[in-house]
């Protein structure tokens, strides 16, 4: 359903992206890891059409991505939401209204203007916030919730699109332990329950184990690893990192894992070995 060939990204004379291929069967819920650097937040922006690709090949349900120009861009763009690590809510607005501009693509401006919401989609948004568990907020300022409060209310925007593919840019960096779990959690409900595709770029390997289906692992533009979680060995994850100090700090920050899995385990072999 989804095929990525050859996709690349410069930005002068630096590759950004790499002639990047994998394809996609069935939803499923991916995780693309790698260090700072590697090209993830513009591959995730290449395919939301954010960034232009400089070449290579795009395809969604037969649908030719980096191809569709205007309307048919936009109405893309509404497929295939995206969620940020700074969640872009506007702070002062509450909640419930945070939620419905998840809908301005397809209202008139004049009705955008003056903040005019079917009623119908009112009633969506709150079912979609009761659905994240936050629907209790729904009449607070988004600046009044916590980060975890705040990603969820991003989640509820993206699903107010209804979209296909959800993309997340770094979507727990900015959380606690405890909301980063939260959000993952809900991610992966969203996939499982609705069978939307979820690709989420992450810092931590032991996130991308636990929540993803399969892993995607970048460095300097390239797909270094692509399998399950069980086969992201040390071995896999050093060639992601690379073998030297970044390789401890990247791989074994188990913000949500504090418990001692097998994975965790090899990885802090590999950090005693490096
Ligand atoms: N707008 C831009 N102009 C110039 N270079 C850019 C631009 N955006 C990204 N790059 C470069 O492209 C490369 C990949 O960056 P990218 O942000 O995609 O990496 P990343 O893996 O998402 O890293 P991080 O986790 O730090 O966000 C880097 O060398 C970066 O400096």
């Amino acid at each position: 359903m989804l095929v990525v060939e050859d996709l690349t990204k410069t930005f002068g004379a630096n590759i950004a992206v790499d002639a990047v291929s994998f394809t996609v069967e069935k939803p499923m819920m991916i995780g693309v890891i790698g260090r700072s650097g590697a090209g993830k937040s513009t591959f995730l922006r290449m395919m939301n059409r954010l960034t232009d690709a400089t070449s290579g090949r795009l395809a969604f349900e037969g649908r030719d991505v980096l191809g569709l120009t205007g309307r048919s861009r936009r109405d893309w763009q509404s497929d295939c939401a995206m969620i940020f690590q700074q969640f872009n809510l506007v702070p002062r607005m509450d909640v419930v209204s945070n939620v419905l501009h998840g809908t301005l693509g397809r209202r008139s401006t004049l009705a955008t203007m003056f903040n005019l919401f079917p009623r119908d989609d009112i009633h969506r948004a709150i079912d979609i916030l009761e659905r994240l568990g936050i629907a209790g907020h729904g009449p607070k300022r988004a600046e009044a919730l916590s980060g975890g409060q705040q990603q969820r209310v991003a989640i509820a925007r993206a699903l107010m699109q209804d979209p296909k593919i959800i993309l997340a840019d770094e979507p727990i960096a900015s959380l606690d332990p405890m909301n980063a779990q939260t959000v993952m959690e809900a991610l992966r409900r969203i996939h499982e329950e609705d069978g939307r595709m979820v690709i989420a770029n992450l810092h931590t390997l032991d996130t991308a184990r636990r929540y993803c289906d399969r892993v995607i692992g970048m460095r300097d533009g390239r797909i270094v690893f692509d399998g399950t979680p069980d086969q992201l060995t040390t071995g896999a994850a050093r060639d992601i990192y690379g073998a030297g100090a970044d390789f401890s700090e990247a791989a074994t920050s188990t913000s949500i894992d504090a418990i001692e899995t097998p994975a965790a385990r090899a990885l802090h072999e590999a950090e005693a070995i490096v």
